[in-house]
């Protein structure tokens, strides 16, 4: 006797069924997010003691350097495995040319030292780009007209990137979004020895109106003279980050970036399935501090805002994201 086999329609068939309970939900969720897949971005200021609030971020802050391996021991213990670390450089020592990026005791580099002498288990990444040392704000090196030159440029993101390998950072991150840098790094790097520092290129990078609490956060909001649409991404474009991932991947980069995060998600699939290759996301300073003044008027529950916001990062396909929100999220994921 043969049972004919019927696809099953409704009423056999609910979706439902399986989101009744919670342990039903937990077992069938597709994605998780946790603290290992947090990068986490802080911000550092000369001094010490120091704990300068930003307020255009709420409950973000710039530490001195004693405050940030405090951070990071927060981080290592709370299981994240990164930090990204972004210097705001004192005003006298700003220059057109950004010279300082070079300066192997800038703070950055003491940054780097103090945590991988008091937390040397945890990842640090660093930003490649000129815009916290120039007077321009600018990521680069300006020519007679103002451009942002790329070569010349190039060569300085060279140098900087060697400095701050030398002081030890983990995963070299060039954020300038000039043609031709991650190859240039990579040769240095590998000329210089440094074979196992990592480089996650902010590959897919958009002059994005997201970013002005971070350029207050840098010191460098007030400087910038223009925009930075000659170099960063046009916010139309999606194939075109397809070809910019293609060339960094071709140059050496070990893993990319999409930025912003959340108004890029669509970026983040397409790169996740055209190359399969480590995606990384940044929720920038403008998301985080959308999510923080919606949950501040009551939108929204903030915890449930911040941990929906960072799933969708997972479900796009993302490795990590770097997040203001990572401590946060990671308390309370951890319980
Ligand atoms: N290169 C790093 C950034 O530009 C961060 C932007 C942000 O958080 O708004
Ligand atoms: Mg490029």
């Amino acid at each position: 006797m043969s049972r004919a086999f019927q696809s099953a329609a409704y009423p056999a068939l609910r979706l439902r069924r399986t989101r009744a309970s919670a342990w039903s939900r937990s077992l069938h969720a597709e994605h998780r997010i946790g603290p290992q897949d947090f990068i986490w971005p802080l911000f550092v200021t000369e001094g010490s003691g120091v704990e300068e609030p930003i307020s255009s971020l709420p409950g973000v802050s710039r530490w001195s350097v004693d405050g940030i391996v405090a951070r990071a021991k927060e981080a290592r213990d709370a299981g994240i495995p990164c930090l990204a670390l972004f210097p705001n450089t004192q005003a006298d020592r700003r220059s057109d040319d950004g010279k300082e990026a070079l300066n192997p005791d800038n703070l950055m580099c003491r940054a780097i030292r103090a945590i991988k002498d008091a937390a040397p288990d945890i990842g640090i990444l660093t930003d490649v780009a000129l815009d916290p040392y120039t007077v321009h704000g600018q990521d680069g090196l300006l020519d007679d007209s103002g451009y942002v030159v790329n070569d010349a440029t190039v060569e300085v993101l060279i140098g900087q990137s060697l400095n701050q390998a030398a002081a030890g950072a983990d995963i070299i991150a060039p954020s300038d979004m000039m043609d031709g840098r991650v190859g240039a790094i990579r040769a240095a790097l590998e000329q210089d020895g440094h074979h196992n520092v990592q480089i996650m290129a902010y590959a897919a990078k958009y002059a994005s109106a997201f970013y002005g609490p971070f350029r207050d956060a840098v010191g460098s909001r007030g400087l910038l003279k223009g925009d930075k649409k000659n170099y960063q991404m046009d916010p139309a474009n999606g194939a075109e980050a397809l070809r910019e991932v293609a060339l960094d991947l071709a140059e050496g980069a070990d893993s990319v970036m999409v930025k912003p995060g959340l108004p890029y998600l669509d970026i983040v699939a397409r790169v996740k399935d055209a190359f399969d290759v480590p995606v990384f996301a940044y929720q920038v300073s403008g998301e985080y501090a959308m999510i923080e003044a919606s949950a501040a008027a009551g939108a929204g529950d903030r915890d449930a805002l911040v941990l929906e916001t960072l799933m969708a990062f997972k479900r796009a396909g993302c490795s990590g994201v770097l997040t203001y929100h990572a401590l946060h999220a990671a308390r309370l994921i951890n319980g």
